[in-house]
């Protein structure tokens, strides 16, 4: 029986909606990325396979479960799940960000994870660069809403430019690496993004609007955007650098 079958025929017996749920129990098997976790932000999050991963092992491992709260955002329709509070809505908008934050009321979450995929065109470079964008979208949200020394996993096509998605991360995390779990299928080129020890540089201020003046924008925002949304390296030298280093 082919790998992805066993994955499939596992995910029905276990109730799992989709097998992509063992990637994300694979994940959090090697990097603990759900360890402690009471609040988790999953974006794009239909079918909800991530979201009853999150569900089942934080209430499983919580000791406080009325301190529960768990938000999916997705551009589409998703079944209901118990204790999951749903939000249909775009990733790379504003007000998805601040609906996210009103509904943890005014606290931060422990972790954000994002297994965002576009539709899908088979041109390579086109959907990597999607990819990246949403990507981007999910890491931009992340500044928003996770508590300092939290954690991200997220899905990348591997092929892109890597290094630059780790570079970007490294502004934000202390500790980030690529894994592909034995349930990515081998053909794809999906990996994931993992992780932990999230805090902002300082005098960045989050913003999702990848257009904004940068006359409203603090030093470090102004510096960090460009690179962020479309890796543009050119407001960095070595000395700024330094400075943002977290
Ligand atoms: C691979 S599926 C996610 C599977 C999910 N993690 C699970 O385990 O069930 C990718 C999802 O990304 C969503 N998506 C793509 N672009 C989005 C966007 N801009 N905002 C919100 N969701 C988006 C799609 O609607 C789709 O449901």
């Amino acid at each position: 029986m082919a790998e992805r079958d066993v994955y499939y025929r596992r995910a029905k017996e276990e109730g799992w909606r989709a097998r992509s749920a063992f990637k994300l129990l694979e994940i959090d098997a090697n990097f603990s990325v759900l360890q402690g976790v009471q609040r988790a932000v999953d974006l794009c999050a239909a079918p909800g396979s991530w979201s009853q991963v999150l569900s089942r092992v934080i209430y499983e491992r919580s000791e406080k479960k009325d301190d529960i709260r768990l938000i999916a955002v997705d551009l589409n329709e998703m079944a209901p799940l118990p204790g999951v509070i749903q939000l249909q809505g775009d990733i790379c908008s504003t007000t998805t960000a601040q609906q996210i934050i009103t509904h943890f009321e005014g606290q931060k979450s422990d972790i954000v994870v994002c297994d965002g995929a576009p539709d899908v065109t088979g041109l390579h470079d086109l959907d990597t660069m999607m990819q990246s964008q949403l990507l981007t979208a999910a890491i931009l949200i992340t500044t928003f809403v996770l508590r300092e020394g939290g954690n991200f996993v997220a899905k990348i096509f591997k092929g892109g430019d890597t290094s630059l998605i780790v570079a970007q991360l490294e502004l934000f995390f202390s500790y980030v690496r690529i894994h592909k779990p034995p349930s990515s299928r081998a053909a794809s080129q999906e990996a994931f993004v993992v992780c932990k020890g999230f805090k902002l540089p300082a005098d960045y201020v989050p913003t999702m609007d990848v257009d904004a003046d940068p006359e409203t924008l603090t030093p470090t925002t102004r510096k960090l955007l460009p690179f962020l949304v479309n890796g543009d390296l050119s407001g960095f030298d070595p000395v700024d650098t330094e400075t943002i280093a977290i």
